[in-house]
């Protein structure tokens, strides 16, 4: 089976896109596992599908899956560059743009400059929400992990994330607690592990160890869930620029009850074409 595919990049949060709307395809987990391979496939850190909708009201069906193969509900840098794929190829001429995710609805908002807005829904801290294994729902909770117990607030912005307060990202035990974190037994379903360092109200860096992906130079879901707890904390207030490795993101957030938005940029490197047996 032959499938043209596009490389794409959110701040070098990396994507295949799919577009299976003029195509037909369906990928096995091992198929998503090999093309996810930076050597021995595409590689990237996930693949998006582009669908048409299962709601009439909506546009599209966006399917995110990471490079472990396993599906997830929801991914901010893949959103942005989801909108540039369906714009340059022509699969709409909207501005605005409603998806269906897994996660829930969004609405994408293509700007003149390139960048897009997106709408992510409002923040869900409620720790069945993830899912945590928590007794009840607090901005900080205390999290016996690797030897030594840390205090993380815990976010769902569809997808789950753990965001942990340290003084230096650059010095931060990325690659000691991402992991651990991430498969920690509290998150029956594993977990986004964002390490925040507060800059100033306006202002964070972030790292973030994904699950099913490891430490990227983006995440977008990852940056909502940061500046949600940042705020939730009273240690931030909106708007917040979030300093990723691979650059910047803004996010707005107005509190509970409102949506929170994330706007920046959607880079394509190149068409290609592959054969899947
Ligand atoms: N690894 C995430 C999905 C991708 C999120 C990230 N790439 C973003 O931009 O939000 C998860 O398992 O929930």
């Amino acid at each position: 089976m032959l499938l043209h595919f596009t490389k794409m990049h959110g701040l070098g949060n990396d994507f295949m896109v799919l577009d299976l709307v003029t195509q037909r395809a369906r990928l096995q987990d091992d198929q998503i596992r090999r093309l996810a391979d930076r050597r021995f496939g595409v590689g990237f850190d996930q693949l998006l599908i582009v669908e048409p909708p299962r709601d009439p009201d909506m546009d599209f069906r966006y399917r995110i899956f990471n490079a472990d193969g396993s599906e997830v509900e929801n991914c901010g840098n893949g959103a942005r560059c989801f909108a540039r794929f369906v714009r340059d190829q022509r699969l709409t001429h909207k501005h605005e743009i409603h998806v269906e995710t897994a996660g829930g609805p969004l609405v994408l908002l293509v700007e003149d400059d390139g960048r897009v807005r997106v709408d992510m829904g409002e923040p869900r801290f409620a720790p069945e929400a993830l899912p945590f294994d928590a007794a009840e729902d607090r901005p900080l909770h205390l999290l016996a992990v690797d030897g030594e117990r840390v205090e993380i607030g815990v976010v769902s912005m569809g997808n789950p994330h753990a965001v942990l307060r340290v003084e230096d990202v650059d010095r931060a035990p990325v690659a000691r607690l991402g992991p651990a974190i991430e498969s920690h037994p509290r998150f029956p379903k594993r977990v986004n592990a964002g390490f925040m360092q507060v800059v100033s109200p306006h202002e964070i860096r972030l790292r973030v160890f994904e699950r099913g992906s490891g430490e990227t130079l983006a995440c977008g879901t990852g940056a909502c869930a940061a500046v949600a707890s940042g705020i939730r904390q009273g240690l931030l207030e909106s708007p917040v620029t979030v300093h990723l490795p691979g650059g910047d993101l803004s996010i707005e957030w107005g509190g509970p009850g409102t949506s929170l938005a994330m706007s920046g940029p959607a880079e394509r490197v190149y068409d290609g074409r592959i054969i899947l047996n």
